[in-house]
Order: structure tokens, then C-alpha cells, then sequence
């Protein structure tokens, strides 16, 4: 491409007296078609060589980077000119601004020295994936409009299901209804079950009482969730235009027992029950809600059980942890991110449904230009999510569980779940600190004996030191530190460094007091 100057870009064009472009002009001045605008393969080739070099080498140093950038808001805008070029610049510049306009501004996710949040993924077979989905480029709405998009979705979608063992009830390769699809978020995810549940129960609900109309049934529709849940999943409720309720956690999970107090009590007031979800894997601290109780109540009142594993759910690939989704077979549905912990990039939330059929019909149009001779033969994934368009997320999947195997990705969990035990040892071993919650997963919740206040400012401290980052959570009113074993690059000596970074900062605090 580059550097071919382009005829008609520039030069002044003739206005019609009002500033007006005169058309005319603007016709006669038209592209050679002998010039090409486009990079040409050569030349993309040296660019892509030279990025994959650059991704290389940035990731297998990025422990050298600072995790939090320093930057203010407003950095960048100075950095770069006011408007995109006229004419094209050269790839080799492009790279070279990087490392000036853009590294200052990241937040450096896959350093060990990250621990905040929850890790999200990345691997370098989901990158090649990704590059080849961005080649393939194609927008898999209907299967016709990819055949390979869907399939090897479906294909995927029953692999992962068989690695964490889900009932066959939810494959479909048992060639039942059920099936797996990959949404872009957890939060996607809560928000296309709920609105499934709320087709099935006003459908029901006509039936029992044909004289109310849409708006009283609506009017009456209550879900749940734990007072743990994540807040997308109150959004949900508000996206969706129903009531959700928050049901009290016991030890930061939520109980049958108090599930089924609360139906109770909404139907003694007329109201109808339709949704419950279940986390596995709480953000606050990696708590896991009683499956096994809350589905059998959820299934005994007829309310649609949603188990929201965004976090966690990676972790059932490993059998001595599958004992926390006992009562899986309750669910209706089931979702959990690969993105975050199963080292498949974002975005790839892989969302299951024993009867896709109610959502399916819930978004239901028809329009003449996405029909196709096939239709019902295989999964129009359109109907099975909220926009039209959808990437080939599927690749990112195959490549990583290909090249990686079960067995390696269970090395993975087990490594960081070994992490966290090791900083929870460094923690405990300290008299100042207590921890906040029991360690689960990749996540240690502790803080520093005595006051919220002390706690916040000893979390200023450790980011304002910049070496490594963390984020708080407050469950009742007791405010702590989030230890997320976030990278793939972690190693042991990393656990050792942060630790050294917490009890630095509590150290500088009591020199001060
Ligand atoms: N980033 C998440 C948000 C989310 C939804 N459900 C969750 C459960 C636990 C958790 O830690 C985060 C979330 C998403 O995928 O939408």
C-alpha cells in the first residue's frame, strides 16, 4: 500500500458557490484503478512478523513493566495529532508508537505483580486464533452464514462441557434439546437466561389465567440471587423489567432453606416466582452458594435455576473440585468464562441450556434477508444471544484446548489454587494480618488486624507503590484486601515478592504511626 499518493485525495475542490462540493468534480477525480490502496500480503507479512515479535517479547517481560501506569487522565490526547492522516504512514511508525503513546497507559493484566479483580485469560494459541478469526472475518449470525462458525461451536461447546463433566442433558451431542453457546460475558449470559425464564413463566401463566394481560403477569414476575451475587446480575433484573430479590447469605453463600423462605413469602403476596441464580465463584470473595439446595428449590417451585460460574467454573475441570457444582442436574442453565481462567482470551463465555427453545422463541424475528434453506437443522446462534453479529470465537477454543490439553489446563488452576495457598501460609504467618474469608480458588481475602480505615489506607499504599496492584471488597461492613492470582507467568518467587510489597506498606505505616 503505503505511500502511493492517492490522486483524488487532496487536491481543493471546486465548491458550487454555497460550499457545496461540486459532484461533478468529485466524479472526474477518480482512483486509478492500477493503484492499489490496500497493505499488500508482503508488506503485512513484515508488519505481522514484527508484532508477533513485539507481543512476544512484551509478555515474556511484562513482569519487568510497572503494573499501574502513572499516567493522569488526558495523557494521551497530547501524544498523537488532533485528526487521522491524509495520507498513510508507514506500519514501522505505527510500531514505534507503541512503546510512546500506548504501553504508558496500560495496565499490565498478565503480570504476576496483577492481582486485582480476577484474572482474565490469555495464551498464545488464543492469540493465533484470534488472528485467524480476524482473517476468516466472518459474521456467524446464521449457519449458512458460516457453516464452520456454528459447527465447530457446537463441537466445542460439547468438549468443554464433557471436560467438567455437566450432565448430558446440556450437550448436544446427546441429541436432546439441550446445547452450549459462547456469549461475550457472564453478564450476557445472566441476562439471556433471565429473559428465557421470563418467556417460560408468562407463556405458563396465560395458560392458568388467560384474562390477565402481559403487563399484570410482568408486574408480578420475581427472581433471586444471592446478596453475594454480582452486581450484573440486579442489572439483569433492571434490563429485563423485573423485580429480583436478594436473598441473605450465610457465610457468604447462600442457603436452600433461605431461598425457599423468600419464594414463599413472595407467593403468599400474589407475586410469582421465575429465576433464581446460583453463584459459584462470589467476586467479593470466591464464595459458592449451595447448588445442591437451591436448585431442588428452584426446580420444586417451577423457577428457572441460572448458575452464574464465571470465575470459578474453570475449575471443575479438575475432579476434586466438581464436588462444589454438586446439584448441577437442577440448573436450567450454566455458564462460566474460559476467558478469565482457562487461558482462552477475551471474549469467550461459554453459556449452556437445557431447553435452548425458550430463549430461542423469546427473540425470535424473522426477516426474509437471514433466512436459509437449513434452517432447523443446525443452531442459528442468532437466537441465542442479544445482537445479530458474532465473531469465530469458537477457534480460540479449539486452539487452546488442543494445544494445551485437559491435562495442562488442570495444571493451571491447580498452580494458582497452590499460589494463593502459599500467600494465605505468608499471610497467617504474620501476627499483624487475619484472613478476611477462606481461601478459595486463585483468591486470598486478608487485611490487616483492626480498623476498615487502616485497611484502606494500607491499600493505598501497596498500589501507590506501584509494584503490585490489588482491590478491595467490603462484606458487611468489614472492609479487606483481594489477592487474585491473575498470571500465567506467576511463579513462586512472584507469591514471595508480593508478599514482601504488603508487609512493606504495613511496615511503613507503623514506622509513621
Ligand atoms: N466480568 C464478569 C462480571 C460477572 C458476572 N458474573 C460474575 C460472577 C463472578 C465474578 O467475579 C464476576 C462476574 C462478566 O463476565 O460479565
Amino acid at each position: 500500500m503505503s505511500h502511493i499518493p492517492i490522486s483524488n485525495s487532496n487536491p481543493p475542490k471546486q465548491t458550487d458557490g454555497n460550499g457545496k462540493a461540486n459532484i461533478a468534480n468529485i466524479l472526474e477525480d477518480k482512483l486509478d484503478p492500477k493503484v492499489s490502496i490496500d497493505m499488500e500480503a508482503p508488506e503485512f507479512k513484515d508488519f505481522a512478523k514484527t508484532m508477533v515479535d513485539f507481543i512476544a517479547e512484551y509478555l515474556e517481560n511484562i513482569r519487568e513493566r510497572r503494573v499501574l501506569p502513572e499516567v493522569k487522565p488526558g495523557y494521551l490526547k497530547p501524544l498523537i495529532p488532533d485528526a487521522a492522516p491524509e495520507k498513510p504512514e508507514k506500519w514501522q511508525d505505527v510500531m514505534q508508537d507503541i512503546e510512546r503513546v500506548i504501553m504508558p497507559g496500560v495496565t499490565h493484566w498478565h503480570s504476576p505483580k496483577f492481582h486485582a479483580y480476577f484474572p482474565t485469560a490469555n495464551s498464545y494459541p488464543a492469540i493465533v486464533a484470534d488472528m485467524l478469526s480476524g482473517a476468516i472475518a466472518c459474521i456467524g449470525f446464521t449457519w449458512i452464514a458460516s457453516p464452520a462458525c456454528t459447527e465447530l461451536e457446537v463441537v466445542m461447546m460439547d468438549w468443554l462441557g464433557k471436560m467438567l463433566e455437566l450432565p448430558a442433558e446440556f450437550l448436544a451431542c446427546s441429541g436432546g434439546k439441550g446445547g452450549g453457546v459462547i456469549q461475550g460475558t457472564a453478564s450476557e449470559s445472566t441476562l439471556v437466561a433471565l429473559l428465557g425464564a421470563k418467556a417460560k413463566k408468562v407463556k405458563e401463566v396465560k395458560e392458568l389465567h388467560p384474562e390477565w394481560d402481559e403487563h399484570t403477569i410482568l408486574g408480578k414476575l420475581v427472581g433471586y440471587c444471592s446478596d453475594q451475587a454480582h452486581s450484573s446480575v440486579e442489572r439483569a433484573g433492571l434490563l429485563g423489567g423485573v423485580k429480583l430479590r436478594s436473598v441473605q447469605s450465610e457465610n457468604h453463600r447462600m442457603r436452600g432453606a433461605a431461598l425457599e423462605k423468600a419464594i414463599e413469602q413472595d407467593l403468599a403476596e400474589g407475586l410469582i416466582p421465575f429465576y433464581a441464580v446460583v453463584t459459584l465463584g462470589t467476586t467479593n470473595s470466591c464464595a459458592f452458594d449451595f447448588l445442591d439446595e437451591c436448585g431442588p428449590v428452584g426446580n420444586k417451585h417451577n423457577v428457572w435455576v441460572h448458575v452464574d460460574a464465571a470465575y470459578a467454573g474453570s475449575a471443575f475441570i479438575c475432579p476434586e473440585y466438581r464436588h462444589l457444582m454438586k446439584g448441577i442436574e437442577s440448573a436450567d442453565s450454566f455458564n462460566f468464562n474460559p476467558h478469565k481462567w482457562m487461558l482462552v482470551n477475551f471474549d469467550c463465555s461459554a453459556m449452556w441450556l437445557k431447553d435452548p427453545s425458550w430463549v430461542v422463541n423469546a427473540f425470535n424475528v424473522d426477516p426474509l434477508y437471514l433466512k436459509h434453506d437449513m434452517q432447523g437443522s443446525a443452531p442459528d446462534y442468532r437466537h441465542w444471544q442479544i445482537p445479530l453479529g458474532r465473531r469465530f470465537r469458537a477457534l480460540k477454543l479449539w486452539f487452546v484446548l488442543r494445544l494445551y490439553g485437559v491435562e495442562n489446563l488442570q495444571a493451571h488452576i491447580r498452580r494458582h489454587c497452590n499460589f494463593a495457598k502459599q500467600f494465605g501460609d505468608l499471610c497467617l504467618a504474620d501476627s499483624r494480618f487475619e484472613l478476611a474469608a477462606e481461601i478459595n480458588m486463585g483468591l486470598v481475602c486478608f487485611r490487616l488486624k483492626g480498623s476498615n480505615e487502616r485497611n484502606e489506607a494500607l491499600l493505598k499504599r501497596i498500589n501507590g507503590r506501584g509494584h503490585i496492584h490489588l482491590v478491595p471488597a467490603k462484606i458487611k461492613d468489614v472492609y479487606f484486601l483481594r489477592m487474585a492470582i491473575c498470571s500465567r507467568f506467576t511463579q513462586s518467587e512472584d507469591m514471595e515478592y508480593s508478599w514482601k510489597e504488603v508487609s512493606a506498606a504495613a511496615d511503613e505505616m507503623e514506622q509513621e504511626q
